[in-house]
């Protein structure tokens, strides 16, 4: 049995929740959730469970594995001290580790502790192809993301076209993942996923586009190297929670879980 705490219970989190506890994350049973006002969760029953927004009360629970899905700030505060105390840190806001003396001080926090710091697949697919890859020679490694309308309200986004009157597919962003988790903090860390699996933070090309045409998150990763070439596209549907965000995401989180604890570890 392995125990599960929990930073952050908004879309992806409350999904994460329900499949741990309705058993589809394999034998975990989750132990703590860390809000940041728990006051907003009293009358949410979580069985076995304690929501808390005190950090001592989470980590006092010395879960086998945190799962963050709150977003940078919360990976920023909380990957080393998870795994300092010797849990295993699960992350969707991988694009935090865009900061190379983040991503230093975490690794090396886990192999210190001997626990790991577990990157699922979440938004995005093929992970497991471009790691094998990457055993190389591996030349070329390109992301491009498109969303809705609605997914880019309220990120940098704005900053660059008008979201109430466009009616294209407007490229946003030309660069490299270090960049683009940067800018889109909330919103393009498959870049970052893609880029710890493959040619780094610094090769890795990224476009990202507002397409008013689609009503699904599409991701297309493309690649190229001494193993052949690999093209893959994934249409996440969004939540109605947060368009921003796939159900695949807690689905991917569930599956990273449910590995943990199966005979059977597919990918
Ligand atoms: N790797 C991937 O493919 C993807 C990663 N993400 C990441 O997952 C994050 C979460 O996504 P959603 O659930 O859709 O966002 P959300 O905004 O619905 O939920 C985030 C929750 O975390 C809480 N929170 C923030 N900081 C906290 C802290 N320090 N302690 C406790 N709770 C905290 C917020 O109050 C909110 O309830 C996004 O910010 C994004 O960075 C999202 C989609 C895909
Ligand atoms: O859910 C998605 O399509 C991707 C996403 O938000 C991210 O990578 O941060």
């Amino acid at each position: 049995m392995i125990t599960v705490g929990l930073i952050g219970y908004g879309t992806a989190g409350r999904d994460v929740a329900e499949a741990i506890l309705s058993g589809q994350a394999g034998d975990c049973r989750l132990v703590s959730v860390l809000v940041r006002d728990a006051g907003k969760y009293a009358d949410t029953p979580l069985e076995g469970c304690r929501i808390t927004d005190s950090e001592a009360d989470f980590f006092a629970c010395r879960p086998d594995v945190v799962v963050e899905t709150a977003g940078h700030e919360a990976v920023k505060r909380y990957a080393r001290r998870a795994l300092e105390q010797g849990s295993d840190f699960m992350v969707v806001s991988v694009g935090a580790f865009c900061d190379p003396a983040l991503l230093d001080g975490v690794t090396e926090a886990a192999r210190r502790q001997g626990r790991r710091l577990i990157v699922p697949s979440a938004a995005i697919a093929g992970l497991d192809r471009i790691a094998a890859a990457a055993q190389g020679p591996l030349e070329r490694v390109t992301l491009t993301t498109r969303k809705p309308v609605k997914a880019w309200r309220g990120t940098f986004a704005e900053e660059v076209v008008d979201l109430d009157t466009i009616t294209q597919p407007t490229l946003i962003f030309e660069g490299n993942a270090r960049e683009s988790s940067r800018v889109f903090p909330e919103s393009v860390n498959v870049s970052a996923a893609l880029s710890l699996a493959g040619l780094g933070f610094e090769a890795t090309a990224v476009r990202v586009l507002v397409d008013p045409t689609i009503e699904k998150n599409v991701h297309e990763v493309s690649a190229r190297g001494l193993f052949g070439e690999v093209r893959i596209e994934v249409r996440n549907t969004p939540s109605p929670d947060n368009p921003k965000t796939g159900y695949i995401v807690a689905m991917s989180v569930a599956s990273a879980l449910k590995n943990l604890s199966s005979p059977l570890v597919i990918g």
